[in-house]
């Protein structure tokens, strides 16, 4: 979408700001409106459709908490879910517009603002819109990002916000959906770029080795300790610490680890010095965010800890176009690779493809596209070029059938709410449930 086209309404209750965000992108685009009452905008929005509204966090200046922002950016979600709001922010409040990040915002300008800050964002927004068909890449140096679909749109614009915050980061995911590729994404696009990036897969350590391997040891700290050896923290030191497979972890390493991150310091096995280490923490886990509340596995300060802001990547079959996208690209790789090529691929090759459920995710489709490039007798590949490995594609069926009957019951709660206009007690008798049976719907879906 163009921003000559667009549709703007800005609300705040400062009248010198809407003045000024009048006078800045009138020129620029089809129609601004301003409002000074959030309370406003139910009759807003019920005779209106903006494309974008630009909102205050800090209403009358008495509630400093930008609760209040949070409490209008829900109204505007729920009232036109297809509307971007960029959130003003005071200098000094980005821990509140990290927040709004997670509760929806696409964006937020600091004030005082810069006039071309707020263009470019507003910009950005409005092209974001549309182009449904183009080919976005995360920049991620040559682990570029491929997708295009709303859901992994959504993976780039946290993605960008976030990477430059120093914010740490949870990344969720089901196997082989990039959570390595996005943890890259967030390092190079952030100020520690040119710093080290340390992966540890922490799941896969014994409790000797997440000591020894995280916070290293001086020689003679035990048996096969013949020198001194730096921990991944102080490796990272800098840079940005990767840690993979953090649901897997023991109660005991999760203590271990809080403590470190509370006090932002490493004692190696066998010294009694204390080294301060600077890293910006990412970890990433296949757990749901619901496994990874049971307390009796995960520790919630540790979560709250390790989770400032969460980047959830959806599965490869939720992600529509992608799954086109991503073949033509691994198509062209491996022909590249293998010499062979270039591919055509006749309508049956993609409509087999569509229909698999893919529980490797992108990682199984490049093992599928790249055995159909090695297989393949001639450059036009078909559904008889395609073969799905028994390990790969042996979906645990009752996995996939319960997170079908989720994905139904969420979405019928959402549905419901929606009409009911956000009415919980209406929406709990619209669905036949209780109000508290509802809650914690709301609860387990993360809604
Ligand atoms: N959107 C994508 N574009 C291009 N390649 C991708 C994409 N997503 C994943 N891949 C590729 O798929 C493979 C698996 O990705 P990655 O290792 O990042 O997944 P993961 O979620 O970390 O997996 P695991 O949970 O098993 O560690 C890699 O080879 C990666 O390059």
């Amino acid at each position: 979408m163009q921003l000559r086209d667009a549709k703007i309404l800005v609300i705040d209750d400062d009248p010198d700001v809407l003045i000024a965000m009048r006078l800045l992108l009138k020129s620029h685009v089809a129609e601004i409106a301003v409002e000074k009452k959030p309370a406003n905008l139910h009759a807003i929005f019920s005779d209106n459709k903006f494309d974008l509204v630009i909102l205050d966090m800090n209403f009358n200046g008495l509630v400093n908490t930008g609760n209040e922002g949070i409490f209008w950016l829900n109204r505007i979600k729920e009232l036109s879910p297809g509307t971007d709001v960029i959130l003003i922010t005071a200098y000094g409040d980005i821990e509140l517009a990290i927040r709004s990040l997670k509760e929806g915002a696409s964006d937020f300008i600091i004030k005082p603002w810069k006039n071309e800050k707020v263009i470019e964002s507003v910009t950005e927004m409005i092209r974001k819109k549309k182009e449904p068909g183009t080919k976005i890449k995360a920049k991620a140096g040559n682990n570029r990002i491929i997708g295009e679909s709303e859901e992994i749109r959504n993976v780039f614009t946290k993605i960008e916000k976030v990477a430059p915050t120093d914010a740490n980061v949870l990344i969720l995911g089901e196997n082989g959906t990039g959570k390595d590729l996005v943890a890259k994404a967030i390092h190079e696009n952030s100020e520690r770029k040119n710093k080290p990036f340390v992966k540890v897969d922490v799941g896969a350590l014994t409790s000797t080795l997440f000591e020894s391997e995280l916070f290293g040891y001086k020689k003679g700290a035990f048996t096969d300790a013949r020198e001194d050896r730096k921990g991944r923290f102080e490796t990272a030191n800098g840079g940005t610490l990767f840690l993979d497979e953090i649901g897997n972890i023991s109660l005991r390493q999760q203590a271990r680890l809080l403590t470190v991150l509370q006090n932002r310091t490493i004692t190696p096995l066998g010294s009694n010095v204390a080294i301060p280490v600077d890293i910006r923490l990412i970890c990433a886990t296949n757990l749901k965010i619901s496994e990874l509340s049971d307390e009796s596995k995960f520790r919630k300060d540790l979560i709250y800890r390790i989770n400032t802001v969460d980047i959830v990547i959806p599965p490869l079959r939720a992600r529509g176009t992608d799954i086109t996208l991503l073949t033509r690209h691994f198509l062209d790789f491996y022909a590249n690779k293998y010499s062979k090529g270039p591919f055509k691929t006749e309508k049956s090759f993609l409509e087999k493809l569509k229909k698999h459920p893919f529980p490797g995710n992108v990682r199984e489709l490049q093992y599928i596209v790249e055995r159909a490039v090695i297989m393949s007798e001639n450059t036009i590949l078909a559904d008889k070029d395609l073969s799905f490995s028994a390990i790969e594609s042996a979906p645990d069926k009752q996995e996939l059938d319960d997170l079908r009957l989720e994905t139904v019951e969420k979405n019928t709660i959402l549905k419901v709410i929606d009409k009911n206009k956000g009415n919980i007690s209406k929406s709990a008798k619209e669905l036949g449930i209780t109000r508290a049976a509802l809650y914690r719907r709301l609860d387990k879906y993360d809604l």
